[in-house]
């Protein structure tokens, strides 16, 4: 997310930018959808994805301000965007794995997820978002005929 932040500042882009974010919600939902998760929970989840995205990307905004750079970030359109719809797929694949193998995420993992989440600039309260966000991902109820 540092590489997507220096990457716009560098060429004056706003950070939010809601045209990709419908394409990465509708991407990941339809994504979801085809492997059996509810896209309405899958959504909400990729919702505060990309808030907590937008949350370090504004933070280290700020610090470069002070503290100028001289790395090079990879390119956004070719190269970042691509890697990052690829990881939400593959994402939407390890959740659908743990559901169907009756390995629901449960209330009491909070802790664990939150100290496996060793990221720069993602505070506490992104993550709990983000863990809430998961827990209540569903998979897709089984049709009856
Ligand atoms: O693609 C970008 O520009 C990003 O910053 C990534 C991302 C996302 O998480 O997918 C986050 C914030 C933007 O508003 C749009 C998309």
């Amino acid at each position: 997310m540092q590489d997507v932040a220096l990457y716009k500042a560098n060429n004056h882009l706003a950070i939010e930018d809601i045209a990709r974010e419908n394409i990465v919600i509708t991407a990941s939902s339809n994504s979801a959808a085809k492997i059996g998760l509810d896209k309405e929970s899958v959504k909400a989840f990729f919702i505060a994805q990309i808030s907590a995205a937008k949350a370090i990307q504004y933070r280290y905004r700020a610090d470069l301000l002070s503290n100028k750079t001289s790395h090079k970030p990879r390119d956004l359109n070719t190269i970042i965007r691509p890697q990052l719809i690829e990881l939400g797929s593959k994402i939407n694949t390890q959740i659908a794995y743990c559901l169907k193998h009756g390995q629901p995420f449960t209330a009491d993992q909070e802790t664990g997820f939150i100290n496996a989440l060793n990221v720069d600039y993602l505070s506490n309260s992104d993550k709990k978002k983000l863990f809430n966000a998961l827990i209540d991902i569903r998979l897709q109820p089984i049709k009856s005929h």
